[in-house]
C-alpha cells in the first residue's frame, strides 16, 4: 500500500508482528511517547531510530504555547543522534495513538532524508496496530539535496 492510499479510519495496512530488530524500536518509540508534551494537540508521538552505529536514539513531540515552536518527535530523535555524534539513520521507527500509521510531516520528511540514504526503511505504527514501512524515496520523492545548488 502506498503512504497515499493509506487513509484514516479506513487503513488496511495491519502487520500482526514487526521483525525482532524493529519490534525493539517500536517499544522504544512506544516508550517514549508516554513522556511527549502535547497538552495543545492531545496527540502523542513517539520516534526511535537506529544508527550508523548500532545506537537507538528516542524523541516525543515538544509543543509549546506559541504553536510553530513545537517539535515533531522525529525531529527529537535525530536531535539527540546528532547531539550523541551520530549522523547516520539505518532505520526509523514512529508511533502514535491514531486509527492508521501517522506520516512525518513535510518537514521531518527532509530531516530524515538529511541523514538517511534512500532505500532506509521507515516503519510508521499506531497504537491500535496498522503498520506502513516505506523507504525514505517513497516518503519524499524528488527531494531537494546539495546537488540542487551546484553552480552550472
Ligand atoms: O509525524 C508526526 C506528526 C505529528 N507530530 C506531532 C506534532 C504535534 O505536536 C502533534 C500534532 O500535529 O503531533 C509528530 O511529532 N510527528
Amino acid at each position: 500500500m502506498s503512504l497515499l492510499a493509506c487513509k484514516a479510519p479506513a487503513c488496511s495496512a495491519k502487520s500482526a508482528k514487526l521483525p525482532e530488530v524493529r519490534m525493539s524500536l517500536y517499544d522504544a518509540a512506544c516508550k517514549v511517547r508516554e513522556n511527549a508534551y502535547a497538552p495543545y494537540s492531545d496527540f502523542k508521538v513517539g520516534a526511535a531510530l537506529r544508527s550508523g552505529s548500532g545506537a537507538v536514539y528516542v524523541g516525543c513531540n515538544v509543543e509549546n504555547v506559541a504553536y510553530p515552536e513545537g517539535t515533531c518527535a522525529e525531529a527529537g530523535a535525530i536531535a539527540a543522534m546528532v547531539a550523541a555524534g551520530d549522523t547516520t539513520i539505518t532505520e526509523l521507527v514512529v508511533v502514535a495513538d491514531s486509527p492508521s500509521p501517522v506520516p512525518p510531516c513535510g518537514g521531518c520528511r527532509q530531516k530524515i532524508a538529511e541523514f538517511a540514504a534512500q532505500d532506509v526503511q521507515v516503519t510508521l505504527c499506531s497504537l491500535q496496530g496498522a503498520r506502513l514501512t516505506v523507504s525514505v524515496a517513497e516518503l519524499l520523492p524528488g527531494a531537494f539535496g546539495v546537488g540542487h545548488m551546484d553552480q552550472a
